[in-house]
């Protein structure tokens, strides 16, 4: 038996090693050790391999489930090693030495996982992979348990972004990028879930017969013109599908070709910044995704969740989205009954996706079978062919939406018929198929039932025959049917030649007679058959369905629309959202926006009602410089504009009396700071390495927000930082940006660039107390009145009044020192020359600070030589100083 695991673990060396014993799975040698820390179960041993014990673990089969989710989330690979013969056949072959046939029938990895114990309901697990061809990279990826397959070709620029949009379950990729030096920082930060494969797997030729083969097709240019690394990566992806699930390849959707410029570009950290899906405390709760999401079903929440993640930048399509979701706006009665409905309809593209991988129960043929006929109803609903109240023509997306619903009244019929009331999980039991369904199950039954009662009467009769009136004919599964009395009445049955003695016991004496052998052999065998042809009418029934998956999926997917839609229509009716006007302009005018998630927090809490305010970024305006006191609004204000953008763009209302954007092609986000121990940087390295992204990449479709860049370090390199950003994104990227600061200095910039506007978040002093009016006005703050908020937060008195103190005097000395000259010349060099002014080093010449930076040319600098150049020259102002 060792012999035997140790051959099949060779080939499965990357994964755990379950291997099925009796009713376990057991692991064993490192596996065991490994799963039994991941799992917290014992670890024992059992027997020896060249002289040592073998560690041993083992779980049991019934349970094992749970288990792999456990190893799963931990991060394992799964190889399920099955029993292929009944152990009864292995002797037949070779006597009590033969070892039972086993085999891997499935590996379990994170990406390619389909049931629903194993998978969140409302989220997308996409199975991704890189590879290179051609000189080009190629993403692709799919959901294993949908079906949902796509491809884009990447660079590594756009790869991290692209990556944060996707949030992969599984990457897999070809050994040799791994040493790759350009992208070794993105793949670093998705370490847990790399799968590198042999490079040998990702060949572009290979991928396109695959692909050819899979979808039937001569060529694939059907499904678009792929280049070649996208081919490698798609091949590489559909053969590893096949690979774990041992060759039954579910439904895979034709891979749809996305431009990567189809979707607005938003990298790991403005995602995180902005919350987007998952709050930065890390769950789902306080995200805008859950702040937005008002879906009724699985396939529903996980569309919106993908579309929130990917907004659009075609406005033409967004304005189809609009258009969906205005039409069940204004048709309130509609919009209501289609929710209603579809709260009603189970997940079809998971059940469809078992069902065709050969995983699926009855219970998944009940989701076809409900959720196809909602479909139909849903149909007749939207088009008012119902009966109900005739409405204006719906907008294109729904009208699609209405056909791809499609027709399966056949199906529906038939697994109407087919199916029982009570549907169990499994097959392996049978009691699924209802009866009246098909008149052979039903006789089968029938004999079966039949000789049921027959086993009543027959203990009657004995009765009757041996007076003994507590004869009881019993069951059990080590000796099937049996006539049983109390070793006292056993006597008057010995005495009779009709009972054959079988066992006896303390309490009870057991017989057999011929007619009760004859009578359980045909309720066996009535069992037997009748289970037979229920599993025969089960692999009919999924071969119907199957055969129909694409159209069943275009229905899934038409589902998942309509709910999506509506759902954005009950949050907009609700909460009184507008609809944005979205074009290729670079306007970016809301009136009276506000912050949705805030805005739900203050409800919630009963904390007053959140102050809308108008965000202008036009061509005379494109650079929004945003001071005012801690406390007052500043972040929220920032952020809620740009979740504007992004729910514009995915095709949703907006929280505003009006918007009027144009296309943001990029969102880049630098809010609040945050360690990023993991990785070894500092806060203030997060931060800059965040900003320089953000100043080298930046065009003039992007939207920027950049919340107190700077404020990580001391004060003049704070600000000098702060005023070059100001002034490279007014200059050189010139986009839309919101620019948050501490630096008042800063606001002097307006007179000199001529799109920056200064507005400030405006407080009110009241009888010595601040109040904050989260109001945004023009113009700038004179005060931080950081004290007040210390004194809010219950700094102690003693301290409160030391640091007044201590405001006082350096804002006497700030006004006699050099610091308020700053505006006047060049800014940035300024700052650094504000320490050698004081000490009169300036008279001297040039100093050695000044010539270096003479001979730099900024335009050639990198980021990372940008910043070992500033330290060099704080250390040689240090050294001057
Ligand atoms: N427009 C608004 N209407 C009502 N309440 C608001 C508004 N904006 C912000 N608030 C409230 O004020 C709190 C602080 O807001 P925010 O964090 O944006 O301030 P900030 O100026 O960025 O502060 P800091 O400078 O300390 O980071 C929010 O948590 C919210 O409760």
């Amino acid at each position: 038996m060792m012999a035997q695991y140790l051959e099949v673990k060779r080939l499965h060396p990357e994964c755990l090693l379950f291997y099925r014993m009796g009713d376990f799975y057991e692991l064993f040698f490192d596996d065991a050790v490994k799963a039994a820390e991941a799992l917290d179960i014992t670890l024992t041993k059992r027997g020896q391999h060249q002289g040592e014990d073998i560690p041993m673990a083992g779980v049991p089969v019934h349970a094992a489930e749970a288990y792999l989710a456990r190893l799963i989330r931990a991060g394992y690979k799964v190889a399920i090693g099955e029993q292929m013969e009944d152990p009864a056949a292995a002797k037949k072959r070779g006597g009590h030495k033969a070892v039972v046939k086993r085999d891997v029938v499935r590996v379990v990895t994170p990406g390619t996982l389909t049931e629903d114990e194993l998978l969140d309901a409302r989220a997308h697990n996409y199975l991704v992979a890189l590879a290179e061809a051609g000189g080009g990279l190629g993403l692709a990826w799919v959901d294993v348990s949908t079906g949902d397959f796509q491809v884009q070709s990447a660079d590594p620029g756009g790869l991290p972004a692209a990556l944060a949009r996707l949030s992969p379950g599984e990457i897999l990729l070809p050994e040799r990028l791994l040493q790759r030096e350009s992208l070794w920082e993105t793949l670093n930060q998705w370490k847990t879930v790399l799968s590198p494969l042999p490079s040998a797997r990702f060949d572009s030729a290979n991928a396109q017969k695959r692909l050819e083969e899979v979808y039937g097709v001569k060529a694939l240019d059907a499904f678009g013109s792929f280049g070649r690394g996208e081919l490698a990566a798609c091949g590489a992806l559909v053969d590893y599908v096949a690979l774990t699930q041992k060759g039954s390849l579910p439904h895979l959707r034709p891979p749809r070709r996305i431009r990567p410029d189809a979707v607005m570009e938003i990298d790991t950290a403005t995602r995180r910044n902005l919350e987007l899906t998952q709050a930065l405390t890390g769950g789902r709760q306080g995200s805008l995704l859950a702040a937005i999401d008002r879906t009724v079903s699985g396939p529903g929440a996980r569309l919106l969740a993908q579309r929130l993640a990917a907004p659009l930048t075609d406005p033409a399509a967004i304005g189809a989205r609009h258009d969906a979701v205005g039409y069940l706006v204004d048709g309130e009665g509609l919009r209501a009954e289609l929710r209603e409905r579809l709260r009603r309809t189970p997940d079809v593209e998971r059940a469809l996706s078992r069902l065709t991988v050969g995983r699926g129960g009855p219970r998944d043929l009940a989701a076809l079978r409900d959720g196809l006929g909602q479909a139909a109803v849903l149909k007749g609903v939207l088009l008012g062919s119902d009966g109900g109240q005739p409405v204006e023509a719906p907008p294109e997306l729904l009208q699609q939406a209405a056909t791809d619903l499609g027709f399966h009244d056949t199906l529906v019929d038939r697994l109407t018929r087919a199916l029982a009331p009570d549907l169990p999980a499994l097959t392996r039991d049978g009691g699924f198929i209802a009866k009246g369904y098909t008149p052979e199950l039903d006789e089968l039954r029938g004999l079966r039932d039949e000789s049921r009662r027959l086993i009543a009467n027959l203990q009657a009769q004995y009765v009757q025959k041996t007076g003994v009136n507590a004869l009881k004919i019993r069951h059990n599964n080590v000796l099937g049917y049996y006539v049983e009395v109390s070793p006292k009445q056993a006597e008057t049955l010995q005495n009779d030649g009709t009972f054959i003695h079988r066992q006896t016991l303390a309490s009870a004496v057991r017989y057999t007679t011929v007619e009760l052998s004859e009578l359980e052999r045909k309720i066996a065998s009535a069992g037997e058959k009748a289970l037979a042809v229920e599993q025969q009418l089960f692999s009919d029934l999924v071969g119907e369905a199957t055969a129909r998956a694409a159209e069943i999926d275009l229905a899934a997917r038409a589902l998942a629309e309509l709910d999506v839609a509506a759902g954005l229509a009950e949050l907009a009716a609700v909460d009184g959202w507008c609809r944005p006007h979205v074009d290729d302009s670079t306007a970016f005018d809301i009136r009276q926006g506000r912050h949705p998630v805030v805005e739900q927090a203050l409800r919630a809490e009963d904390a007053g009602p959140f102050v809308a305010n108008d965000c202008d970024l036009g061509a005379e305006s494109r650079l929004w410089l945003v001071t005012g006191p801690n406390m007052a609004g500043k972040s929220t204000f920032l952020r809620q504009n740009a979740l504007i953008a992004v729910l514009a763009q995915m095709g949703s209302y907006v929280p505003a009396e009006s918007a009027a954007i144009g296309v943001v092609d990029r969102l880049f986000s630098r809010v609040g700071a945050a360690d990023d121990l993991a990785r070894g940087r500092s806060t203030f390295m997060v931060e800059m390495v965040e900003a320089a992204a953000i100043l080298n990449q930046a065009g003039p479709r992007a939207l920027v927000i950049l919340d107190e860049i700077g404020r990580g370090t001391a004060t003049f390199d704070g600000l000098s930082i702060a005023w070059a950003c100001v002034e490279h994104l007014h200059d050189m990227n010139r986009c839309r940006a919101l620019f948050a600061t501490h630096y008042h200095e800063l606001t002097s910039l307006a007179g000199r660039l001529s799109s920056l506007t200064c507005h400030t978040m405006r407080v009110k002093e009241w009888q010595g107390e601040v109040v904050f009016l989260h109001e945004v006005g023009a113009g700038a703050a004179d005060r931080s009145y950081g004290i007040h908020v210390a004194k809010l937060a219950g700094l102690p008195p003693a301290a409160v009044k030391r640091a007044e103190e201590v405001l006082e005097t350096l804002e006497q000395g700030e006004q006699a020192g050099t610091l308020s000259r700053l505006a006047d010349d060049l800014p940035l060099f300024a700052a650094v020359q504000a320490k050698p002014a004081d000490t009169g080093a300036a008279e001297t010449g040039p100093s050695e600070a000044e010539e270096r930076l003479r001979a730099v040319n900024p335009d050639e600098l990198t980021p990372k030589q940008a910043l070992d150049l500033l330290y060099e020259l704080r250390n040689l102002a240090k050294g001057e100083g």
